[in-house]
């Protein structure tokens, strides 16, 4: 009588410790989670909808294995600025050792997203844009492109590396290239909320008519990052296409900006792209319904958030050429360009 009693008080313990430490499991994740989203003060997402991995150069173990050259305090670049006013980098080639940055992004086996848009006639443009991105984009890395498309069918099935995946995503056309452009924010957003969140930890967004031509590497990888637009390097502020209406939210006065970004880059880590995607898209929501388009569309509203939320890295022109145009002497590797094309026959409208 007292052996099979002594059987089930033992069996009841064990099963009340195993109730005990999966309730601990729950309320710890849940309060890890809580920490995130507190620190990073972005997280606006229910659940932790994107990964949190990141670069920690401080806890980073940075082994002697690799011998490199001795970086110099006094001999580097002096053609052009490597540094904003706010202290975040400015990508220009001679700047960065590859194998140095490289190692040191490797040690977070880090997934990068990219995501282009192919509506319309721009479906022809998604072959050289892949096989490019092939053999210059993140060699090396995971990576995850997502193709938002009218036509899923004409997606064209290109040879991928090891550790590279495509996800083909259907989307509605329009009649207005303005509004195909500009919606990009609204998509990526929904994107990052449905899946990319989880799947990736880096994004980028680009256009989808151009073609890699050199390397892109981990020197690109930080919180937030945006593209100096080649057209307007050397120009006063001034002359910058902001948005100068201020009936517009992508209005910027005269006397302010910093740079002219391009609409055909941006990127970082996902959490802040989602923010920026998010902001952006709202701002071009209220516009249209104040009966205002802002004058470069979501670039107009891109700019105008970048004004007010500086970004961490920022790529010189060498990564946004545009074919079309001569390489200048301080661009001396063009890494994305533009390709030329004929407006008229290939959107929808004028
Ligand atoms: C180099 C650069 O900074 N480019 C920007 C510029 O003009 P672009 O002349 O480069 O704009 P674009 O015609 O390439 O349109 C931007 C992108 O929208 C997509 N698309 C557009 C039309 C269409 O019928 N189907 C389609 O799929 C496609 O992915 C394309 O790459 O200004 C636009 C403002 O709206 C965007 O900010 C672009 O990123
Ligand atoms: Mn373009």
């Amino acid at each position: 009588m007292f052996f099979p009693c002594k059987k089930t008080c033992i069996l009841l313990v064990i099963f009340g410790l195993v109730i005990w430490y999966l309730y601990l499991h729950d309320v710890l994740k849940r309060w890890g989670s809580l920490v995130i989203s507190n620190t990073a003060e972005i997280m606006v997402l229910p659940e932790r909808p994107c990964r949190t991995r990141d670069l920690d150069m401080a806890s980073s173990e940075i082994e002697n294995r690799l011998s490199y050259k001795q970086p110099s305090v006094l001999v580097g670049r002096t053609d052009v600025v490597a540094v904003t006013p706010w202290l975040a980098p400015i990508v220009w080639e001679k700047t960065f050792n590859v194998e140095l940055i490289d190692d040191i992004y490797k040690r977070i086996n880090p997934t990068i997203a990219i995501t282009v848009f192919a509506v319309g006639k721009y479906v022809k443009f998604v072959q050289d844009f892949l096989e490019t991105a092939e053999k210059h984009f993140m060699v090396s890395f995971n990576v995850r492109y997502y193709v938002f498309t009218d036509q899923p069918h004409k997606i064209p099935s290109v040879k991928l590396n090891e550790g590279r995946y495509l996800h083909v995503k259907n989307i509605s056309g329009s009649t207005r290239w303005q509004e195909i452009s500009a919606r990009r924010m609204e998509f990526i957003q929904k994107a990052i909320e449905s899946n990319i969140g989880k799947e990736a930890d880096y994004i980028f967004c680009l256009d989808v008519d151009s073609k890699f031509k050199d390397r892109w590497g981990a020197e690109t990888l930080d919180r937030l990052v945006a593209v100096i637009h080649p057209g307007y390097y050397e120009s006063d502020r001034k002359q910058f296409p902001y948005e100068r209406r201020s009936a517009s939210l992508a209005y910027i006065p005269m006397d302010q900006g910093d740079y002219y970004y391009g609409g055909a880059v941006f990127g970082g880590r996902v959490e802040y792209v989602y923010n920026l995607t998010k902001k952006c898209r709202k701002a071009f929501e209220k516009d249209k319904e104040n009966s205002i388009e802002a004058a470069w569309q979501e670039e107009s509203h891109l700019n105008r958030y970048l004004l007010y939320n500086k970004p961490t890295k920022v790529l010189s022109p060498e990564y946004l050429w545009q074919d079309f145009k001569d390489r200048t002497k301080e661009a001396q590797v063009i890494r994305f360009s533009g390709v030329i094309k004929n407006y008229k026959e290939i959107r929808p409208n004028k």
